[in-house]
């Protein structure tokens, strides 16, 4: 047996099963023909060219004259181009619009064909569907004409061989060769080309070449073969349940293949034949690989889809010393398979999926082999016409997988378009879409890490929560199974360990809602874990559950959300972000957690000056549309503001006082207790700051309003007049101003202090 029929190869790293099923398909695909000719008996022809009239054969010096001057130059394709080269091939031809014979003669070819077919598509070949012969073209030799190795382009959907009869004329050389994995057959039909009629017939995909003639006239008939069925329905009849060996060693091969977790996903077989991706459907299948997906498709418990298997290549190093020879510089091969189609048309979720070497049935080294075509070749040659992409030649490879790694598979390659489909069916087939939930949730079990990282994708966990809100009790245990399986380490790839924990705000109330829906009782202690693990990485979402739990209705949740989250910001209090701190801190000066508050504030006036700068500029954000607790709020502002003077306001840079201003200005506003005022104002005025920022100093109430103030209106007097040698003009128009008392108390002082210092 041919080496490259490997797929009886075994593989000892692979499971038993998947030998199993290695084995029991190589039995089946033994090789077909891919070509096939001979005499064509009892041909009586009568043929008329329109312009020539009727033709005798074999062909007259006269008549050929006559014909040539009606032929054109035949042409071939490369790529998408049509071109006329005599090197490549030199063949005169005649449309078959062109072209009429005798209605005996159309009858014998039909007939023929109903011999042929069943020959190129193996021996069990039984299937009831319409092969139609469509002749293409006259072509006609004269010494020295030929045409190099090709392929036939698939000209029209459905083709998939052409029949070549060659007329009786007489000549010499003129043999067709058909090469197909590395066989070859030579159609020489030399010998009695005079008075008898011959044919040949070979899939389309199957290189080909006409070589040379070297006396005397060739004529031929070209005929495309075509299915004509639709090519949406599958009529795979070579049933191989008549074989029962095939179908218990399938059967048994499947269960082992279902219950193993380590094995592969899904198993591919690359076709023998190639195909277009106009003609690829499992209808248009080809000799041995229609037989192989007929005995597939009938094994139940399984999906069979067809693909386009592509070969990658990716070189990683293009530096000087690149050396094509050397291991290390060889590109990096790896495989996809996409342009799915399934045996009713039916789709699949996902675009494409990658195939490695444990889930090939056929060796990695035969899968593309030298002699056979580089995808998308562009220089290959094709048949007369050059082609539009559709038409190009694909590897083409059989899918499979056990049913229930469906949406494993899925989920793997897409996991975005599984979550959408799992929702759209949800409002039309509920059954259907707690079935793609819990395959959903096994898949997040059983590929912990890629699931992960996965779904730290914007939105996705909140429609996971979203989708199990639909189903009230049922999901009782995947809406747990989840909840665990967001606060468990996980590590993909490089990167370090992670938890996905509650991703977003918008995540955080969709778990609230399900917790309304689904009971406290029934979800509490996976969600205290939750708020546990991710209190510090995602406070925000925290606080949002509990916002979320309180406007349900569910204060006591809410609380108890709050107690469970607190001690661990308050452990881990120096990786809070700013803005985590502020959220947290609103949050707690809420009376409903008194206790926790000055704790809180404690802990945190002990993070880093500049983080803490921060965070007090965004509790202000949060705050200053209604400001709550006012007093509770300036009292925690006032022991931010005094750690900072303890500390000497050092390294105070023009943002951070640009930050604390309106924090200031706030606290002036109701504070008798001017000390952190007054030393805030020395440290600045002790600095050359901008004229932006001299404006917004002398916004102060606390600098313009003497009587409330004098001692600091004095010392900023004092240090603007010091200052006038060295500020702009625009500063000293300020200062000139202000030492005048021309500047007024805007009434909104403190929108007004932003705007001035957004500008
Ligand atoms: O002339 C022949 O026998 C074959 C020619 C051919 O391969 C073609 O026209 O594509
Ligand atoms: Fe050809």
């Amino acid at each position: 047996m041919d080496k490259r029929e490997s797929i009886v190869e075994e593989n000892k790293s692979d499971p038993t099963y998947v030998n199993n099923i290695r084995n029991i398909l190589g039995v089946l695909a033994r090789p077909g023909n891919f070509s096939c000719g001979g005499v064509l008996e009892k041909a009586q022809l009568e043929l008329s060219v329109e312009g020539v009239g009727k033709i005798n054969l074999p062909l007259s010096y006269e008549q050929v004259q006559v014909l040539k001057s009606k032929c054109t130059s035949a042409p071939f394709g490369r790529g998408s181009e049509t071109l006329v080269n005599k090197l490549v091939r030199d063949a005169w031809q005649i449309d078959a619009k062109d072209v009429t014979f005798n209605s005996e003669f159309d009858k014998l070819i039909k007939e023929k064909i109903v011999e042929i077919i069943p020959i190129l598509m193996g021996e069990s070949y039984t299937e009831i569907q319409q092969v139609e012969s469509e002749l293409y073209k006259l072509v006609y030799y004269e010494i020295g004409g030929h045409f190099v190795a090709h392929r036939d382009t698939e000209k029209v959907p459905g083709m998939f061989a052409t029949l070549v009869i060659q007329l009786p004329s007489g000549h010499e050389g003129g043999a067709l060769v058909v090469t197909h994995k590395g066989e070859t057959i030579v159609f020489d039909f030399e010998k009695g080309s005079r008075d008898k009629f011959f044919f040949t017939a070979f899939f389309a995909d199957c290189k080909h070449e006409l070589r040379k003639v070297t006396a005397g006239h060739r004529l031929v008939l070209i005929y495309n073969l075509v299915h004509k069925n639709s090519p949406s329905t599958l009529n795979i009849n070579n049933d191989p349940s008549n074989n029962e060996n095939f179908i218990t060693t399938m059967k048994k091969s499947i269960e082992e293949w279902k219950s193993d977790d380590k094995g592969p996903q899904y198993l591919a077989l690359k076709l023998d034949h190639l195909y277009t991706n106009t003609n690829a459907s499992f209808q248009n299948l080809k000799g041995k690989d229609k037989k192989l997906a007929g005995a597939l498709c009938s094994c139940a418990d399984i999906d069979v889809y067809l693909a386009t298997l592509t070969k990658n290549e990716e070189r990683l190093n293009y530096d000087e010393d690149f050396d094509p020879e050397d291991e290390e510089d060889r590109p990096l091969c790896y495989y996809t398979l996409h342009n799915f189609i399934g045996v009713k048309n039916r789709k699949t979720m996902f675009r494409k999926l990658s195939l490695d070497k444990n889930e090939m049935l056929i060796k990695e080294e035969y899968m593309f082999h030298k002699y056979e075509v580089r995808c998308k070749s562009e220089y290959e040659y094709t048949g007369n016409e050059g082609c539009n992409i559709n038409y190009f030649y694909n590897k083409k490879a059989l899918v499979f997988w056990p049913k229930s790694h469906g949406i494993l598979i899925s989920c793997n390659e897409n996991f975005s378009s599984v979550l959408v489909n799992c929702k759209k069916l949800s409002r039309s087939k509920k059954e259907d879409s707690l079935e793609m939930l819990a395959g959903i949730v096994l898949y997040i079990e059983k590929r912990h890490g890629r699931a992960m990282y996965q779904l730290q994708d914007i939105n996705k966990v909140t429609s996971i929560f979203e989708i199990m809100i639909l189903f009230e009790d049922k999901i009782k245990y995947l809406a747990n199974t989840f909840l665990l399986a967001l606060i468990k380490p996980y590590r993909y790839f490089d990167s370090r360990k992670e938890i996905v924990g509650l991703p977003n705000i918008n995540s955080a109330i969709a778990l609230a809602n399900l917790i309304n829906n689904l009971s406290w009782k029934s979800l509490g202690n996976s969600v205290q874990n939750l708020v546990k693990e991710c209190a510090v990485s995602y406070p925000e979402s925290c606080i949002q559950l509990v916002i979320s739990l309180i406007s349900l209705g569910l204060q006591e949740q809410a609380i108890n959300i709050v107690k469970v989250a607190t001690p661990q910001i308050t452990a881990k209090i120096e990786n809070l972000n700013s803005e985590g701190g502020a959220l947290w801190a609103v949050l707690l000066s809420l009376d409903i957690f008194r206790s926790s508050f000055d704790d809180f504030v404690m802990k945190l006036s002990k993070i880093r000056e500049s983080v803490l700068i921060e965070m007090m500029a965004e509790m202000y954000k949060l705050l200053e549309p209604n400001l709550i607790n006012k007093s509770r709020i300036k009292n925690c502002f006032c022991i931010f503001l005094s750690v900072l003077q303890d500390n000497g306001w050092k390294n105070l840079s023009l943002k951070s006082v640009t930050l604390l201003m309106p924090i200031v200005l706030f606290v002036d506003k109701f504070d008798e207790d001017i000390s952190i005022l007054h030393s805030f104002v020395q440290i600045i005025i002790s600095h050359e700051y901008s004229s932006t920022f001299l404006k917004a100093l002398l916004q102060l109430p606390s600098v313009v309003d003497a009587k409330k103030h004098p001692s600091i209106q004095l010392m900023v007097q004092k240090r603007l007049k010091q200052l006038d040698v060295h500020t702009s003009n625009e500063a000293k128009i300020l200062i000139e101003n202000f030492c005048e008392k021309k500047v007024l108390l805007n009434k909104s002082c403190k929108s007004n202090v932003k705007l001035i210092i957004l500008e």
